[in-house]
């Protein structure tokens, strides 16, 4: 069941200000392949000028909202709205109004960075020296100057997805959709990414990014919808999000398998991590409890290599909402 923490109407009760207009509104989409069902009935809106991150696991179906929502994929139920244009009456209107980067990146590796953002520039129609202007001012301000001349595929993937960002930019969208824009990042060109983000926002451009990163959708997002298994299960802020969940929570870690077993057995009602030999209890991480806790853990004789506090984080919504401890990783953190 979704968290009713979404705004619904742009037209507010006398006395309260006006919501800003929707730059992105999808209302039951559906989606299958086959008998697969992908997408089962999302329902999406994006104030203008603001992020909203598509948070969840590989094959949640964040990847098939953006194919909707930029026209590559029609739905076989629902409706959406982007800029303004409704995508089954005006879909070169709305694909006008939206750049798109991620996992269908346009950029091509033979040519270099500068001649992928002048083709760009041409798609666009800017007259040749406008052209330039803008290429040349997008590959700074992406610090791409430098390897502006060389071919993209010899890029590093932050640059690559850089490169990609700008080319986008080129035809100065109000309204970027982001497929994963920092997986396969190493941490670095993932701060470096965040801060594109950042500066897109500052500028009033309106951000929908998918992300299979709590704290990237923490980070970044004015709201966060968390997908998961083609249904959005909560939407809020990050800290509406965070309120769902009731606690944090003690993280027992242990070394030796036997010493795992034993404990999981002697505490019933822990969560267990198989993989990690770790056990999770729910706690406020208060001293009181904390004590208490202690207390009984030395009364059911466990003895833990190592004892972690949490306070809830979106891995606690996550894991509260879906069962699951959290979106599989890469390596990023
Ligand atoms: N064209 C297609 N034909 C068949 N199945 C598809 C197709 N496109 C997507 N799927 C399936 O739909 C599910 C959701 O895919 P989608 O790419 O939207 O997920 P995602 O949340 O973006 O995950 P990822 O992070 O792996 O990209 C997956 O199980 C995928 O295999």
């Amino acid at each position: 069941m979704p968290s009713s923490v979404m705004p619904t109407s742009s037209s507010p009760p006398p006395g309260r200000p006006a919501a800003s207009p929707l730059a992105v509104s999808a209302v039951g989409l559906r989606k299958a392949y086959g008998d697969k069902v992908v997408l089962d009935g999302v329902d999406l809106s994006v104030p203008a000028g603001t992020v909203c991150a598509l948070l969840g696991p590989n094959g949640a179906g964040k990847t098939t909202v953006v194919k909707i929502l930029s026209t590559l994929v029609t739905p076989d139920a629902g409706s959406a709205r982007v800029a303004g244009h409704d995508l089954a009456v005006a879909p070169q209107a709305a694909r006008a109004a939206i750049g798109v980067t991620g996992q269908f990146s346009a950029v091509d590796g033979l040519i270099t960075g500068e001649e992928n953002m002048l083709l760009m520039a041409d798609l666009h129609h800017l007259p040749r020296r406008e052209g330039r202007r803008v290429v040349a001012e997008l590959l700074e301000r992406f610090d791409l100057a430098d390897a502006a001349r060389k071919p993209a595929q010899s890029y590093s993937g932050g640059m690559r997805r850089r490169l990609d960002i700008a080319m986008t930019l080129v035809g100065s969208p109000r309204i970027i959709f982001l497929d994963e824009p920092t997986t396969g990042l190493d941490p670095r060109s993932r701060r470096t990414m965040w801060d594109v983000v950042r500066a897109l926002v500052a500028d009033g451009v309106t951000v929908l990014l998918t992300t299979q990163y709590l704290d990237e959708a923490d980070e970044l997002a004015d709201r966060i919808a968390v997908l998961n298994e083609g249904r959005i299960v909560a939407e809020g802020s990050a800290d509406a999000l965070k309120r769902l969940v009731p606690g944090g929570h003690v993280r027992l870690r242990f070394a030796d398998p036997a010493a795992y077993r034993s404990a999981a057995s002697a505490l019933r009602e822990v969560t267990r991590d198989d993989e990690a030999l770790a056990l999770r209890l729910p706690s406020d991480g208060s001293q009181r409890e904390l004590r208490s806790l202690l207390d009984w853990l030395d009364s059911v004789g466990v003895e833990a290599d190592e004892l972690t506090v949490h306070t809830p984080d979106l891995d606690d919504v996550f894991f509260a909402l879906t069962g699951r401890p959290e979106p599989r990783r890469e390596a990023t953190s």
